[in-house]
């Protein structure tokens, strides 16, 4: 492992206006000796933006039962006011605690997404719609290539498709491809909940293949894309995968939250 591998953080916009200084100064002090990178979300952000984005009709579901936002160009317009004002948040509360934060945004060269599906349920109907999003084909290192400790880059998980359209990306998914490229050995995907559920009980730790089989059998929403996101970065070399709500390095000593490792 290089001396410049980064640790790879994703912020759930179901709760990033929700961590503590507490949790931004444990973020800082790990980032001290570590570079980071943070790959931000913006769901609740966009929902605050417009009501229309609380509405069932906002995600789509396609013929496997993945969820998706119904991505317009209106709603990417949208997502890039929102992660502009969020940006200019977390850069402050980063540079004030003394590490030096660069923004990425994923569709300038960083993040490159393949066709997208153009079959979706709607009234019990598979109808088919031009959807703005696309999977992820490969991050560029490029941009990332100064990584060291005391810096942040903070990545909006946006991409470009192959006919140059701005495209929207599953956030969880995109920071697995950049944990991947960049040779990260760890992810740690912090949200709302403080571990994978499974029959109602928290997991402390799991083989990625236990948590494709709970995610085909029984996860649902914002976790199923979690449980995919953390199979692609273990299958991309990410030494662990670590889900919860507590600051990273209490996440990255497994003192709580769900870790995914390969075996
Ligand atoms: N088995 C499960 N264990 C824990 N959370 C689950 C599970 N299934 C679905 N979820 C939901 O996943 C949500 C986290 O995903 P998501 O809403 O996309 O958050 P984020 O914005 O942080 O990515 C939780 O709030 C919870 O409601
Ligand atoms: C295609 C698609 O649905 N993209 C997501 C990207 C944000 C995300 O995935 O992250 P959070 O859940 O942490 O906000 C969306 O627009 O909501």
């Amino acid at each position: 492992m290089s001396a410049a591998a980064p640790t790879v953080v994703k912020l759930g916009g179901s709760t990033l206006h929700a961590m503590s200084e507490a949790w931004w100064d444990d973020l800082a002090e790990h980032g001290r000796d570590h570079p980071l990178v943070l790959v931000h979300g913006w769901s609740k952000p966009l929902r605050e933006l417009r009501p229309e984005y609380s509405e069932p009709s906002a995600i789509l579901r396609d013929r496997y039962g993945n969820q998706s936002r119904w991505t317009t160009p209106q709603v990417i317009a949208d997502i890039k006011r929102v992660s502009a004002e969020l940006a200019e948040q977390v850069i402050g509360l980063l540079e004030a605690r003394g590490i030096g934060t660069e923004r990425l945004v994923g569709s300038d060269g960083l993040v490159s997404a393949g066709e997208g599906e153009r079959w979706w349920w709607q009234d019990k109907q598979l109808v088919e719609r031009e959807n703005l999003v696309g999977p992820i084909t490969g991050v560029d290192p490029g941009p990332l290539a100064d990584l060291r400790p005391g810096r942040c880059h903070l990545v909006t998980p946006l991409a470009r498709n192959a006919a140059g359209q701005e495209v929207n990306t599953d956030a969880d998914r995109a920071a697995a491809a950049v944990a991947g490229a960049t040779g990260a050995a760890d992810l740690v995907l912090v949200t709302d909940v403080t571990h994978l559920l499974i029959d109602g009980e928290p997991v402390h730790r799991i083989t990625a293949e236990a948590a494709a089989e709970f995610r085909d059998r029984g996860a649902k929403g914002g976790m199923r894309k979690k449980l995919r996101a953390a199979g692609e970065a273990l299958d991309r070399g990410v030494g662990q995968v670590v889900i919860g709500s507590a600051p990273v390095t209490e996440l990255l000593a497994a003192r709580t939250g769900t870790v995914i490792t390969r075996t």
